[in-house]
């Protein structure tokens, strides 16, 4: 039935074609028990402290990749790309105030962010930014990536924002901080970037991509796993 409709409609697009086929590891990055245990305030303090310091690390090698974005963005010739600086600009722009709710963030839980040393799972996430920060990469599979990690994050922390959840009052700066509206309307603008470049690439470009965009899923897990396996 519903193929039929998109038959009618028009094609399906490359990202949604992958959500479908992978739904189930995209689930797994989404709804992980860690954002279920927020999501009903069920969720160990411990283990959103250390959530928080890893996650910091995190963000701080995070930057670095989205500057690699943005100036293969730069090189773009194609009139359609020319709006992508700015999309990717004000998301370098917004990293500078994630750096800075961190640290107020860590302060309210009195979490030092000085000396964290990333775990395991942490340090090969970071690997994969620094591997894809490289000229080498193609903006199209650079691009699927930024928009990917920023997805799961929006994802994850707008299920804990749904009507029926019970976040505890002091999580729920963390939880709107990636799941409000505008957040959600950035990650909108990045599939749109992505998705033009995946429809104008080669079929082995794709491919890569979407090996990427599982392996982006799969560091999610384990960055979760990461932040519970410790304190459960
Ligand atoms: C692990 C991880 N993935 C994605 C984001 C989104 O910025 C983040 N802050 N941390």
């Amino acid at each position: 039935m519903e193929r039929k409709k998109e038959e009618e409609v028009g094609k399906v697009s490359v990202i949604e074609t992958w959500l479908r086929k992978h739904r189930l590891v995209y689930i797994g990055a989404t709804r992980h028990p860690f954002i279920h245990s927020i999501r009903d305030g069920t969720v160990d303090l411990s283990s959103f402290k250390l959530w928080l310091e890893q996650d910091y690390i995190f963000v701080r090698a995070f930057i670095p990749f989205v500057a690699s974005v943005l100036i293969k963005a730069s090189k773009e010739s194609s009139a359609d790309a020319c709006d992508d600086l700015e999309v990717i600009l004000g998301g370098m722009v917004a990293l500078n105030d994630e750096l800075n709710w961190f640290k107020k963030e860590a302060s309210k839980w009195g979490v030092s962010l000085s000396n964290v040393t990333p775990k395991k799972a942490n340090l090969k996430y970071c690997r994969l930014l620094e591997r894809l920060a490289s000229p080498e990469v193609e903006y199209t599979v650079a691009a699927t990536a930024f928009w990917a990690i920023e997805t799961v994050y929006q994802d994850s922390f707008a299920h804990c924002l749904e009507e029926d959840s019970n976040v505890p009052e002091d999580l729920k700066e963390t939880c709107k901080r990636w799941g409000n509206d505008g957040f959600g309307q950035y990650c909108a603008a990045l599939q749109t970037i992505a998705e033009r470049c995946l429809e104008k690439s080669s079929e082995d470009e794709r491919k890569k991509a979407e090996v990427v965009f599982l392996d982006i899923l799969e560091n999610e897990v384990e960055f979760w796993n990461m932040s519970q396996k410790d304190h459960v």
